[in-house]
């Protein structure tokens, strides 16, 4: 008899994550939080509940826990059914349920945990008593991340007859942060939301190193949740990296620049919900709403020309293309003042886009349905291959570390550009912002450069009459794509494009969080 072949599993299309927290009827924290978190970064969220709290945006009125045997029940019904890739760990109450996920953590124990040690409410109140906060200590040499607040922070590094005071200051903290990291021999995220100062930084402490994260102050009242939104946020993108590349390391600071980003941006549009009175909730959705947006605007003309297609999408993506020319890095690139580190960050990721790019530039040649159209995306694949070679390497040289992986923005924008690469049209409008949105910018770099601009001979690359005549060829060829097809293919051909769009704003914003200021 032979034995049959054996395959590997193909890995799952989300990591599964697990939150085990408490409630919020208002959806702004807790395990509503942490489940909008999970899905919003792409993730397949579950939930545990430890405790049904009453609270709003303006306080908490009552927190009401089911019998310990319940937890464990819950507990059991996900892991004897489901591989987990990851667990948020959020308010655990006290000694009982802490012991209880603990014991369930030993056998279990999915390959990434992240505790949020919630132990002291917003108003400066301890939420759990001594033998608990011993319990949570202990609990903490159990996970992977540790994401406590400052006001944690201090709690975990005291004893029961030393107490230690709030950090005031970021080195206070690192100071706090490091020794945890010691003692417990767990990576811990250190975050500095509750400092003064218009800067905002995390940092990944471990015993050895510190890996900080920069970060922009969003002025506003709508932070309630942020600490449970950002550790799920942790577990989701730990637990992507894993499903990405298994059996190797978590890359926490990588982790965290992501998270951050998301994070900062649903910062920003939370009090639009109007969500409440007192500290409002984030907007965990905040550019799915944005990509559903443009869609609908360029539902409400589609069809009225085919023919004239491309420019509908353009005007639908104007408020998009706003927001690039306002990024920091474009601002900074104009003026001279962009940090040199920035620039060069920003060049290393586009020499690896160019590279996966020129492909698909191939895949679209593969099925242009004229011999003209397979010469110009031929031709198209061969330039981007030389622009990679002449423009970037030349100016990165050896330097190992501008040859870096690429970030997950320049992976999920080439991602995307394969995955629609099923039919021409579809590909056609996912190639096109690549070209247009750089022929327009390229208008208003070049008008910036001047005599000793620092960036000078990069801005004077701009302005190629050859580029601009490409551009216009690659857009009148998705107009006839578009008036090839029919309504079905052309709603795709528009999602692709606006998703395009939406992957080149990415892409320009990384740069400048990715160093820290412009
Ligand atoms: N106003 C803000 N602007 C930008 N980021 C913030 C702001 N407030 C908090 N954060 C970020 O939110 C996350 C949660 O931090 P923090 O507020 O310190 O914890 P917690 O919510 O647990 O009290 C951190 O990444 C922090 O940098
Ligand atoms: C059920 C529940 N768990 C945790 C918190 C605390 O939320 P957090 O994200 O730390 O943010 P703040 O709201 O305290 O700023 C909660 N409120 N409810």
């Amino acid at each position: 008899m032979t034995a049959a072949p054996v395959h590997a599993a193909p890995a799952p299309s989300a990591p599964r994550v697990l939150s085990i927290a408490g409630t919020d009827p208002t959806g702004g924290a807790g395990i509503q939080a942490d489940l909008k978190t999970i899905g919003a970064l792409g993730g397949y969220g579950m939930a545990v509940v430890t405790a049904l709290v009453a609270q709003n945006t303006r306080g908490v009125r009552g927190v009401h826990v089911p019998d310990v045997g319940f937890l464990v029940e819950q507990l059991d019904a996900v892991s004897d059914d489901v591989a987990i890739d990851a667990v948020k760990l959020g308010m655990l109450h006290s000694t009982p349920l802490i012991d209880a996920v603990s014991e369930w953590l030993g056998p279990v124990r999915p390959p990434v945990v992240v505790l949020d040690p919630v132990m002291v409410a917003t108003s400066g109140d301890r939420l759990l008593d001594a033998a608990a906060e011993r319990a949570v200590r202990e609990l903490c040499r159990q996970v992977d991340l540790i994401t406590p607040n400052l006001a944690e922070l201090a709690v975990l590094v005291s004893t029961d007859s030393a107490r230690v005071a709030r950090a005031r200051t970021w080195a206070e903290a690192v100071t706090q942060a490091r020794h945890l990291a010691t003692t417990t021999g767990t990576t811990v995220l250190l975050k500095g939301g509750h400092l003064d100062g218009e800067d905002c930084p995390d940092a990944i402490v471990t015993a050895s190193a510190v890996g900080e994260v920069p970060g922009r102050r969003v002025a506003t009242t709508n932070t309630h949740g942020t600490g449970c939104s950002l550790s799920s946020a942790m577990a989701t993108l730990a637990a992507e990296q894993l499903r990405l590349a298994p059996g190797t390391e978590v890359d926490w600071v990588a982790a965290l620049r992501a998270a951050k980003d998301w994070l900062t941006g649903a910062l920003e549009h939370g009090a639009a919900l109007q969500v409440g009175e007192g500290n409002g909730p984030l907007d965990h959705f905040h550019a799915t709403r944005a990509a559903l947006r443009a869609v609908a605007d360029a539902d409400a003309d589609i069809d009225a020309d085919p023919l004239d297609w491309a420019a509908q999408q353009w005007t639908a993506t104007a408020a998009l293309r706003a927001e690039v020319d306002a990024l920091d890095f474009l601002v900074g690139l104009r003026d001279g003042t962009l940090d040199e580190r920035a620039f060069r960050w920003y060049l290393a990721q586009d020499a690896l886009y160019l590279g996966r790019y020129a492909r698909v530039l191939a895949r679209a040649s593969a099925l242009a349905p004229t011999a003209d159209e397979q010469v110009f995306w031929a031709r198209s694949a061969a330039s981007a291959l030389e622009e990679e070679a002449s423009l970037h390497r030349a100016r990165l040289g050896d330097d190992p570390d501008a040859h870096p992986e690429p970030s997950a923005t320049t992976l999920a924008y080439v991602n995307h550009l394969a995955a629609s690469a099923d039919s021409y049209g579809e590909l056609v409008a996912a190639l096109l912002p690549c070209f247009w949105l750089y022929s327009d910018v390229g208008i208003r770099l070049a008008e910036a450069n001047r005599e000793g601009h620092p960036f000078g001979d990069w801005l004077g690359a701009y302005g190629d009459p050859t580029f601009a005549a490409a551009t216009a060829e690659a857009i009148a060829i998705a107009d006839r794509a578009a008036a090839a097809t029919g309504a079905a293919e052309r709603g795709r051909m528009r999602t692709a494009f606006a998703r395009s769009m939406q992957h080149e704003r990415d892409f320009f914003a990384v740069p400048t969080t990715a160093v820290g200021g412009a």
